[in-house]
């Protein structure tokens, strides 16, 4: 047997369409255009990447981008007013500042000083304590697109035994929060969790964000569980996940692969919170489907 693969990439290109359909009614019904802002700190090359991609899916679907690179020895002072230059920007409706920031900067600062309104990523405490309490938030781009993909498949997730591996602020914590929102049981597990194989063993849903390349072994699985695989590793082999995909394949009832499932969601919802957010400040009605 063989686990379903769970089509990131073709979900996403459905909801980058939705997206685009509901710009343009934007601009012709109101003659608003919404506009995401990307700043990049340094020249590390993958992140140059990825902002590079996220910049031209945010033109293909109606949008504005703008893009602001600044060198690695910028100084937090500046890189503040930049944040508040775009927080009174009214063409810019979302503010992603690319992480990780360079080590002299405080990060937590940084993020912070983004207006919440803009704040696309979900990552100031605003929007984190509001989704931790069950308030209307922007939620972060990457948990969203897994529950997108995990509803999509399973429908309900009430009652489902969820396992998170992986304990960040931007993917493990609000991954938690969005599945227990959905009454889903659901464990956090990270580095120091003892027995990680028995826990998965038990668990309905496996969302894996460890940062490890190919740790999740098959022989975790419980079979016909449903695999998310939030993983981006660099190896030799090329770009793979944290899931060993060819040994939990075997077990799990569906997978998301590495590269093609879980990363171009990440960058369709923050186009679809870019969206939200711009609908939300003009007072327009939030297009369906595209928040929690
Ligand atoms: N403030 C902030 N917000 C982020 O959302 C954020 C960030 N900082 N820093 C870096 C990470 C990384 N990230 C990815 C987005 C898309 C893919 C993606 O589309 N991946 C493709 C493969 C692309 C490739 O080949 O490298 C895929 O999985 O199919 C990957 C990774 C967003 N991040």
């Amino acid at each position: 047997m063989s686990a379903d693969l769970i089509d990131g990439k073709a979900f996403a290109a459905a909801l980058r369409g939705r997206i685009a359909t509901a710009v343009a009614a934007m601009k012709a019904d109101h003659s608003v255009t919404p506009g995401l802002a990307v700043v990049l700190v340094g020249e590390d090359p993958a992140s140059s990447v990825y902002v590079r991609s996220k910049g031209k899916a945010t033109v293909e679907v109606g949008m504005e981008s703008f893009e602001h690179r600044l060198p690695p020895e910028t100084s937090q002072d500046d890189l503040l007013a930049l944040v508040a230059r775009l927080n009174g920007d009214a063409k810019v409706n979302g503010i992603l500042v690319q992480l990780p920031l360079p080590k002299h900067m405080d990060e937590a600062a940084v993020i912070n000083a983004i207006a919440p309104e803009k704040d696309v990523d979900g990552f100031t405490v605003l929007n984190a304590g509001r989704l931790a309490t069950g308030q209307k938030a922007m939620v972060p781009c990457t948990p969203l697109g897994c529950l997108m993909l995990l509803r999509d498949r399973l429908g309900s997730l009430a009652g489902k035994d969820a396992l998170v591996i992986g304990r960040s602020n931007i993917v493990g914590k609000p991954m938690a929060q969005l599945l227990l929102a959905d009454s889903a049981t659901v464990t956090v597990a990270h580095s120091r969790t003892e027995d990680l194989p028995d826990l998965c063993r038990r668990a309905d849903i496996v969302v894996a964000a460890v940062g490890r390349a190919r740790f999740v072994q098959g022989d975790w699985i419980k079979p016909g569980a449903t695999v998310i695989d939030v993983g981006i590793n660099r190896t030799e082999d090329g770009l793979v996940g944290d899931v060993d995909f060819e040994s939990v394949r075997q077990v799990a009832g569906a997978i998301t692969p590495v590269p093609g499932g879980v990363g171009p969601m990440t960058i369709a919802c923050l186009l679809a919170n870019t969206l939200t957010a711009t609908a939300r400040v003009n007072g327009l009605p939030e297009p369906e489907g595209l928040t929690p």
